[in-house]
């Protein structure tokens, strides 16, 4: 299912956008980040906030090397590889090059396939509509876990339990037009389960991409 092997490896990757922000959720919430946003998914989250990238063809398949320069024009040292869904494809020459060039390359994943790549941070959120690989429970160093649904608190503890590195860490996120609803029962849930962190998407109160 891996797309790029039969596509000139890995050589070239469908790019839907690439933007110098701040990383908005979760761990490095708050940090500069360099994010590399790559088209296709098929995993089908009904409230995914960037269904635009769903469709692979609609992105320019764009050379790794020219990714890579890109990259490198902003200050920061961390990028970000997203999605769609970066899982999709063979990352090991996109991580390996970045990390030629000292960067510290993360990816947010829901974790629906094994993918190549050494990356040095794994966020882990997993989906309803596509159930994640075992490899995922064993990569994660960050579980965000979206709540879209009062069960849904459950279903993040029953995948914490599955994992495999002790440090990997906790986050909730409530789900972007349901946040009002959320958030409470999200806060009274940490406060209840501090292993448990609150996780927002504070680019969108900061309306930065
Ligand atoms: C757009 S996804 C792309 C990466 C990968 N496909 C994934 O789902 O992890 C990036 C992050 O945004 C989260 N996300 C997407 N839509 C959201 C929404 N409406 N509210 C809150 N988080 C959302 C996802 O769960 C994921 O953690
Ligand atoms: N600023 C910012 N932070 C983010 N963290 C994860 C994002 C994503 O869409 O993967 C994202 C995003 O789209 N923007
Ligand atoms: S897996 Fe990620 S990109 Fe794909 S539909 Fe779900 S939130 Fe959107
Ligand atoms: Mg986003």
């Amino acid at each position: 299912m891996k797309e790029t092997t039969s596509h000139s490896q890995t050589t070239e990757l469908p790019l839907m956008e690439e933007f110098y922000t701040i990383q908005g959720e979760g761990y490095h919430s708050g940090r500069a980040a360099y994010f590399i946003r790559l088209g296709g998914c098929d995993v089908g989250c009904v409230w995914c906030d960037v269904k635009e990238s769903w469709d692979a063809e609609k992105h320019p398949y764009t050379p790794v090397s020219e990714i890579v320069e890109n990259a490198l024009k902003s200050k920061t040292d961390f990028v970000v590889i997203t999605g769609g869904e970066p899982g999709m494809y063979d990352l090991s020459t996109l991580v390996d090059e970045l990390h030629t060039h000292q960067l510290e390359v993360a990816i947010e994943t829901s974790g629906a396939y094994a993918f190549s790549g050494n990356v040095d941070w794994y966020c882990f959120s997993p989906k309803k509509f596509k159930s994640p690989v075992e490899e995922a429970y064993e990569r994660a160093d960050e579980l965000k876990v979206v709540i879209n649904h009062p069960s849904d608190f459950d279903w993040a503890q029953k995948h914490a339990e599955k994992l495999v590195k002790s440090n990997c860490k906790l986050f909730l996120q409530p789900e972007w037009s349901k946040e009002e609803r959320f958030l409470p029962l999200i806060i009274e849930f940490v406060k209840e389960h501090p292993q448990w962190r609150v996780s927002l998407q504070t680019h969108k109160y900061m309306n930065i991409p």
